[in-house]
């Protein structure tokens, strides 16, 4: 293994996560989500070093180099995933910042947990990092991680980025560890959000902090357009919104296999007229219960035809252990069963779901093979997933319906974008999608590609450490720099 290294990424997961066989052997697979699509391409041009947890609770193990990424892995008991993952990251922070879609839950003992693990992965990120290495922290499970490093390695240059929305100041100042969390953030000299609404959300936060005095002391911080001044220091606040490898998928999509399989996938699903293709995270933000109400309604009024028109479901599995994941997965496989109870046919499903991951080459065959991607979450940070169907739509088919909800809808102007609330409104928009004009949907697909493919991970990951690497404070210009460009 080599030397301490000159980046280090810090992260929840690792790019990978440890697998155990039936027979007892191990094996690495892909972690599931976005922050990994788009962070694991970034580091491997970069070769540094990522700190992250296996995806398995229990294990030691020493720093090992993996695709030619070097990972230090994390180590977290069973009580840790239960208490620092499963309940303060996503039953606590991840439904908060979602606008409260269920109830966020306060449990003092998580927050013990919470503290306890961002405190280790601070320490073995300071053990990873050269001396006065650029050090770029991910996400919300790891928020106080800028402050604890900070005060181990004042010579680290540290970047935060959220990969979620950040809540309006009304939601926020319901956590009751809220003081904490905005210090530990500014313990950064950087910190990224996916949209200009979000900085602003944190800088007026962090405004409303300022100065208020507590039995822990004062926070000291006072803001200005752009910038948060914390003592002598300044803490650089902007919005620069994610993406994927858009080159590598745009290629990808054109090559014979991928063509051929997309053909043989419509054969496969009984040539229908149209096919709709969901792909997600079962996560309740993602408003899967949405797309599969508009389709049960439209069948129902007669405005879609079962035999001609039909959808398929890829779900990733996720966190599958805690409750509001659980009901809301026992939900979603009741919707299909009722859908295809009441409309199906023997042998021709109108829903197909497939709880599990798709290989990449596969999922690209599907983006490929279907009209109408449905992406309707009712609250997501970006999605990769809509910006990934339109870089594998080199032929300029389908089409694209998207949450306003989502970061990805202030870049794919051109889609057709709905508010998930107003079920109508979704249903409307689908059918416009389903029956589009030939001509008028390859323009709006150009119109997308040019800015996917322009906007790429690497220009966000450049956009992000080159603002890092700067010491002069840039100012308001920061805020929505990239979604103006
Ligand atoms: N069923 C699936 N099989 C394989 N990959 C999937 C599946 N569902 C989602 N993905 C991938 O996971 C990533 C999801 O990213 P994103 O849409 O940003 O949401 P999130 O990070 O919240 O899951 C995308 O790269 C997408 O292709
Ligand atoms: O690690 P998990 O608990 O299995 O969850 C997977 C990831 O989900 C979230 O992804 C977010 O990041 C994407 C890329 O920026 C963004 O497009 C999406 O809107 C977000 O939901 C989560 O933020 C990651 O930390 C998880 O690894």
């Amino acid at each position: 293994m080599g030397s301490a290294s000159e980046f280090v990424v810090v992260a929840n997961r690792l790019p990978v996560d440890l697998e155990t066989l039936p027979d007892g052997s191990t094996r690495w697979k892909r972690s599931p989500g976005g922050l990994v699509t788009a962070l694991e391409p970034i580091l491997r041009g970069k070769k540094g070093a990522w700190v992250g947890w296996p995806g398995v609770p229990d294990t030691d193990l020493g720093p090992i180099v993996e695709d030619g990424i070097e990972l230090h892995p994390v180590r977290l008991s069973a009580q840790e995933v239960a208490d620092y993952y499963e309940g303060f990251s996503n039953a606590t922070l991840w439904p908060l910042y979602h606008d409260v879609i269920v109830k966020p839950v306060y449990d003092r003992s998580w927050w013990n947990a919470y503290v306890e693990v961002n405190r280790r992965f601070a320490e073995a990120t300071s053990a990873a990092a050269a001396h006065g290495a650029t050090v770029w922290i991910q996400d919300y499970q790891l928020q106080l991680v800028p402050k604890m490093l900070r005060m181990l390695r004042p010579d680290l240059t540290i970047g935060f980025f959220l990969h979620i929305p950040f809540p309006p100041v009304e939601l926020f100042m319901q956590m009751p560890w809220r003081r904490e969390i905005v210090e530990g953030l500014l313990g950064a000299d950087l910190i990224g959000f996916h949209l200009p609404g979000g900085a602003q959300n944190f800088l007026y936060l962090a405004r409303r902090l300022a100065g208020q005095q507590t039995s822990r002391g004062n926070v000291g911080v006072r803001s200005k357009l752009g910038v948060v001044q914390v003592g002598f220091r300044n803490v650089r606040v902007g919005a620069f919104p994610i993406s994927i490898d858009s080159g590598q998928l745009d290629e990808l999509s054109r090559t014979k296999s991928v063509r051929d399989r997309a053909k043989q996938i419509r054969k496969e699903l009984g040539n229908p007229g149209k096919i709709m293709l969901g792909v997600d995270r079962l996560d309740y933000t993602k408003g899967i219960d949405v797309r599969l109400n508009a389709i049960r309604e439209l069948l129902e009024e007669g405005r879609m035809d079962p035999a001609q028109n039909i959808m398929v479901q890829l779900a990733t599995p996720s966190r599958e252990r805690v409750e509001s994941y659980i009901q809301m997965r026992g939900d979603i496989e009741q919707q299909v069963g009722r859908i295809n109870g009441e409309f199906g046919q023997v042998g021709r499903p109108v829903v197909h779901y497939l709880h599990r991951p798709i290989p990449r080459q596969e999922l690209i065959s599907f983006f490929v093979a279907a009209d109408v991607m449905l992406v309707t979450p009712l609250r997501d940070g970006m999605n990769l997933v809509a910006k990934e169907y339109v870089a594998c739509r080199s032929d300029l088919g389908g089409a694209l319906l998207l949450s306003e909800f989502t970061g990805a809808a202030a870049e794919l102007r051109q889609a057709y974008q709905a508010n998930p609330h107003d079920l109508d409104g979704v249903k409307d928009e689908m059918v416009a999608a389903l029956t589009q004009d030939r001509e008028a949907g390859r323009r709006r697909m150009r119109a997308m590609r040019r800015q996917v493919l322009a906007h790429d991970v690497d220009r966000w990951a450049k956009s992000f450490l080159s603002a890092l690497a700067r010491d002069s404070v840039a100012g308001g210009a920061l805020l929505g720099d990239e979604l103006k460009a």
